[in-house]
């Protein structure tokens, strides 16, 4: 999908595409600090939010508990209307709102709109001997993103800000891992920029030991990451994300970093705080 119009000044162009997650959303307070952060970034750049934790929160207020299977959330009918609501609505209204008043102008988006991010609905798959019904929740091929779209609107000074929101083509909202969508975005913009992709959370990095904030590890690489996991330092959402950033690198991303949402800035600039990911 090279498009026609693609050109040097395009390519060479640097494209930000920042990930921010359940834990930092959930606390308005470190969500207005990183906003204001996102929109110093004086950049073309992209947005992608989680907000499972709010989801489950709320859920539970509206008497729909949330389901897991292995820490995945199981999407019946019930749950993707109240992710729908709270991803697409609430979380992302009230982001794009902010983005305004800080004279960002940002457009609140899920994988639906423009069909930016097509989707196929998750098959049933046997897990441990027993089918699983993940229920709507969407996998996404990196070759069905309709980029040129999403490029329109960077070219037009829009900010893009996603929830983590696809649909199936025939109706149906589905509801997609964050991680995920910031890596398919950050691959398929590859065509036309050099991307950066930075995963925000509220930890320094990826750590040796997750309970010490000055064990940051500053580079992994394919071997590394095994080394990791055979010590068993990594476990939940930290693998998910790590295989998404290698995922984007081994498809073109230029540049991929896990880090603090509170070191945007720097990591922004050419002297990174955090994790980078390397093949
Ligand atoms: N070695 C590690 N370094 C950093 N975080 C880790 C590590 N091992 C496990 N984690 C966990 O992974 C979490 C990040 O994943 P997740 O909660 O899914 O983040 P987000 O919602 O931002 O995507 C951290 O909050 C931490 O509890
Ligand atoms: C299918 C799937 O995993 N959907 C995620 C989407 C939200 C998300 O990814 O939020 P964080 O980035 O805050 O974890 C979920 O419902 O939990």
């Amino acid at each position: 999908m090279m498009s026609s119009g693609m050109n040097v000044n395009t390519q060479q162009e640097t494209l930000f595409v920042i990930k921010i997650g359940g834990n930092v959303i959930d606390n308005e307070t470190a969500l207005a600090a990183f906003l204001k952060d996102f929109a110093a970034v004086n950049a073309p750049k992209i947005l992608v939010h989680g907000g499972g934790k709010i989801a489950t929160k709320i859920g539970e207020q509206l008497g729909i508990e949330s389901k897991y299977i292995n820490g995945r959330r199981i999407t019946d009918d019930n749950t993707i209307d109240v992710v729908t609501m709270i991803y697409g609505g609430l979380v992302n209204k009230k982001i794009v709102a902010q983005l305004q008043a800080l004279r960002t102008n940002a457009i609140g988006l899920t994988g639906a709109d423009a069909n930016i991010i097509p989707a196929t609905k998750r098959p049933v798959k046997i897990i441990n001997d027993s089918p699983v019904d993940f229920g709507w929740v969407g996998d996404i091929d990196v070759q069905q993103l309709q980029a040129d779209n999403l490029k329109h609107l960077l070219e037009k000074d829009f900010t893009p800000v996603f929830a983590p929101l696809t649909h199936d083509e025939q109706g149906h909202i589905l509801n997609t891992n964050a991680d995920t969508i910031a890596s398919a975005i950050a691959v398929s913009l590859s065509q036309f920029y050099k991307v950066r992709l930075i995963y925000c959370f509220e930890k320094k990095g990826v750590l040796e030991d997750v309970n010490d904030d000055n064990s940051v590890i500053r580079n992994i690489n394919k071997e590394k990451y095994q080394q990791l996991l055979n010590e068993n330092k990594l476990f939940e959402g930290i693998l998910p994300k790590i295989d998404n950033a290698f995922a984007a690198i081994d498809a073109g991303v230029s540049e991929v970093l896990i880090g603090d949402a509170k070191d945007l800035i720097k990591n922004t600039t050419t002297s990174t705080e955090g994790t980078l990911i390397t093949q």
